[in-house]
Order: C-alpha cells, then sequence, then structure tokens
C-alpha cells in the first residue's frame, strides 16, 4: 500500500515545538468517581467549583498561547462533564485525526463532540478506534516511527490498542504495548516524556520491561513518587525546545527538571487534577514541528 500523504504537522512525537493543541471547555466539569483520585476526592468531601475551573482553564489556555501555540476549544456539551480531558478521546497523527475509544460509557459521546469540532474546522480525520477500547492518556508517540501505548485492559484493552496500532503499522511504524497498574488509569499519569532524552517516571509503579527499553534508548529518568503522581505532577505537557507545563503540584519534580536545562511553566489546576487528570490529559496536541527535522 501506498503511504499516506502527511496533510498536517500532526505530531510525530511527544516533543516536537508545539505549535496547536484542542482543549474543551469545562463548562460541565464534575468529579466522576472513576479513578482513585477521583473518588479519593469524593470520599474527602472535594467537590467542583465551575468558577474556578473556567479561571485554572483560561490560565492554561493564555500559558499556551503566551508560549506561541495555538488554542482550538471544542464548545460544552451537557452529560459530557470529563470533556475537558481531550487527551483521551482522539489522537492526531501525522497523516490526520483519529478518534479513540473511551473504556467507560459516560465518556463515549466525547469522542463525537471532538470529531464534530474537527472536522467543521476542516482538520483531515483518519479514521475512528471501532473494536475494544483505548484512551489518549495511554498513548505515547515515544520517538517518530515508534508509538508506545500503555495496556490496563479497563481504560485501554489488548483488542484496542492493537486497532489504534494497526494504522501506525501500515506506514512502519513499530507499536510497543505496556502492561500498567488499572489503579493509575493510565500511562501518563507516571510517565511522560518531558523531551527526546528526558522522561518523568515512576520507575517502581512501571513495567521493568518498559523501562528497560527506554534506558536503552538513552532516555533519562527524572524520579517521581507515588504522591507527585496522585497530585498529577508527573503528568506534563512539552512545548518542545526543552520547555513544559506542569501543574506545578509536585516542585520537587519541577526543580529536578530545570536542573536539567529546562523551563518549566506552571498551571495550578487543582479543580481538574482532583478528577484524575494533569496538563497532559487536558490538551492535545494537534500541530507539531516534525521531530525528524
Ligand atoms: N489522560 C488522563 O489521565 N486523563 C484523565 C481523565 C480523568 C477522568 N475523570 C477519567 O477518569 O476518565
Amino acid at each position: 500500500m501506498a503511504p499516506l500523504p502527511r496533510p498536517v504537522e500532526g505530531p510525530d512525537s511527544e516533543y516536537g515545538l508545539l505549535k496547536e493543541v484542542l482543549l474543551a471547555s469545562p463548562r460541565n466539569l464534575s468529579i466522576v468517581p472513576c479513578n482513585r483520585v477521583s473518588e479519593d476526592a469524593l470520599e474527602k468531601g472535594q467537590s467542583s467549583c465551575s468558577v474556578t475551573a473556567s479561571r485554572q482553564h483560561r490560565d492554561l489556555v493564555e500559558t499556551l498561547m503566551a508560549a506561541g501555540v495555538r488554542v482550538r476549544t471544542v464548545q460544552p456539551v451537557a452529560d459530557l462533564p470529563d470533556l475537558a480531558f481531550t487527551r483521551d478521546t482522539s489522537l492526531m497523527t501525522p497523516w490526520g485525526l483519529i478518534g479513540l475509544r473511551p473504556g467507560l460509557a459516560h465518556r463515549r459521546g466525547e469522542v463525537d463532540a471532538v470529531l464534530d469540532t474537527a472536522r467543521a474546522a476542516g482538520m483531515p480525520i483518519l479514521g475512528r478506534v471501532e473494536r475494544g477500547s483505548v484512551e489518549g492518556g495511554d498513548i505515547c508517540l515515544l520517538r517518530p516511527g515508534h508509538l508506545v501505548i500503555g495496556v490496563s485492559e479497563e481504560r485501554t484493552t489488548t483488542e484496542g490498542a492493537r486497532a489504534l496500532g494497526s494504522f501506525f503499522e501500515r506506514e512502519g511504524w513499530k507499536v510497543t504495548l505496556v502492561p500498567i497498574d488499572p489503579d493509575l488509569l493510565h500511562l501518563d499519569t507516571h510517565f511522560c516524556l518531558a523531551d527526546r532524552d528526558v522522561a518523568l517516571a515512576c520507575v517502581e509503579k512501571l513495567d521493568p520491561t518498559f523501562v528497560a527499553m527506554i534506558r536503552d534508548l538513552g532516555i533519562e529518568i527524572v524520579p517521581v513518587n507515588a504522591d507527585e503522581i496522585a497530585s498529577l505532577g508527573c503528568n506534563v505537557l512539552s512545548l518542545g525546545r526543552r520547555r513544559i507545563i506542569s501543574t506545578g503540584s509536585a516542585p520537587r519534580v519541577d526543580q529536578a527538571v530545570r536542573a536539567r536545562g529546562f523551563e518549566v511553566l506552571t498551571v495550578p489546576l487543582g479543580e481538574f487534577t482532583q478528577c484524575g487528570g494533569g496538563v497532559h490529559c487536558l490538551t492535545m496536541p494537534l500541530r507539531r514541528q516534525s521531530a525528524t527535522l
């Protein structure tokens, strides 16, 4: 089969210069008891404040724009309380957008909301995952040509991961499936690339074979501990050129990243972290400079 055209600067890595990103309005955000962090928050009596959520989200938008990133926003949809976590709904690839298939019923409608926005904006749609389940928080574009997918068998299943992986394998990419602990929700809560050669990771929670592969690739690991994972301190977005955005909830980790020559921009996002998601979960990159350049 002939290789697909590359109509857009769809990301081929987690760390090429970020040019455009998709967010969604948090207007209907609420704490859904569907992961360890949100269940703990509800047990402690925490609740959502829409005014604070809007302000924090606006701060994220302004930080992205000040860093030169174009921000597109999906409008709010009633009955979609987790819509703001756009990462999980879809994946922009070098060949177009793929609609994902969230594992939880209350999140399935988010995919249509995002695809409708993408179509209206004229974005190229490559396809949709129709089997199993796969959420974007489990996906890591490790290198151009190498996709990693975390498989908990809850949010992302082997079947869903293979269905997504087939889009990439067709284009000659290697696809690695990594088993992850379902209690940690997604891979991006405990493994996130800051740049080509630096990752934030909670080594003791990761599959040892995966950690060995990361080290063999020459990727340095900034260690993150279990408490820092729970506060979404590992869940960062790379802007490229050794800049990241974090929630600032794990200052020790941010400092360790700065010590490696990074600029770390922080945006407090407590209304979202109590739902189980941080900066990486709230952002779905639409365009990045190719990491092969
Ligand atoms: N990528 C992520 O880790 N997303 C966070 C999703 C939070 C949402 N409340 C969920 O449990 O699906």
